[in-house]
């Protein structure tokens, strides 16, 4: 299958920091990649490169031949890469279908009637992904009253509802308890399989990383030091060295912190 991402010497500094340099990758459709660093290592940076945030110094970034450097956010999202907010970003008042339903008018350029209650926009599109998700059940529930691993499951419907070629979740997991990581990157995954999206995300915690990721690209200082995959990027001398001078970083644990 062909490349949906094309990133060529992406470079970027902030004043004398060289927070990414020369990063270099590409992406296949239904590909399901983790971008892996200790703190500092530029993922972030990587991340708003791709979607518009931030414009490097130098490099390109190609969304199925398109160039998106120089392109403002919102038009990237719009070309079709989209993603999930580390803080939850959903109209706490609104229902859970509601929710959804907003996304897919925002996506169709329709123009949402807050005061007409049971809008009828969508509403059948809405809950084929919330059936996706598994949250058919909670389409009636408002958002106020979900735990925070529904919500996040619902932030991935609403990134859905854009139909994007590329989902970026920038530590997607955070602040979860270890089985609703594993339950919601499952559930990424599943999605992923079915062959439309592919995703990049970064993570913290190494079991989710290995549990789902096809491929692992490996920062450290701005620069890639490792492709491959968990067996390869586990055994990797250089990876072992960059995280932890030998030790335990591949079954160590983060507390969840809700
Ligand atoms: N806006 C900014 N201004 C100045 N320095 C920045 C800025 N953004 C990032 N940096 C620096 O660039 C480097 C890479 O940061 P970045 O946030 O991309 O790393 P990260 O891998 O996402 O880290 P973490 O895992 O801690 O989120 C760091 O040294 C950081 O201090």
């Amino acid at each position: 299958m062909g490349n949906v991402l094309e990133v060529r010497s992406l470079s970027k500094s902030f004043g004398g920091i060289r927070a990414v340099r020369d990063v270099s990758f590409d992406l296949k459709r239904g590909e399901f990649l983790a971008l892996i660093g200790p703190n500092g290592a530029g993922k972030t940076t990587c991340f708003n490169m791709l979607n518009g945030y931030l414009r490097p110094d130098t490099g390109s970034v190609k969304l199925l031949g398109r160039e998106l450097v120089g392109i403002p956010p919102r038009k990237v999202w719009r070309m079709g890469v989209g993603r999930t907010f580390q803080i939850t970003e959903t109209f706490r008042s609104m229902t859970v279908l509601e929710n959804v339903q907003m996304a897919l008018i925002s996506h169709n350029r329709r123009i949402f009637d807050l005061f007409s209650k049971a809008t009828a926009l969508y509403r059948d599109e809405a809950l084929k992904l919330l059936e996706l998700i598994g949250m058919a059940a909670q389409a009636d529930r408002p958002c106020a009253e979900l735990a925070y691993g529904d919500l996040k499951q619902l932030e991935l419907a609403i990134a859905l509802a854009h139909d994007p070629d590329l989902l970026l979740m920038d530590e997607p997991t955070a602040g979860m308890a270890p089985n609703e990581r594993i339950a919601l990157m499952q559930l990424t995954a599943d999605i992923v399989a079915r062959g439309h999206v592919s995703v990049i995300f970064t993570e913290h915690d190494m079991d989710v990383v290995f549990a789902h990721s096809h491929r692992i690209l490996v920062l450290n200082r701005g620069e890639l030091i490792a492709e491959g995959t968990g067996d390869e990027i586990r055994a990797n001398a250089l990876v072992q060295e960059v995280y932890l001078g030998g030790g335990s970083l591949f079954h160590e644990k983060e507390t969840a912190h809700a």
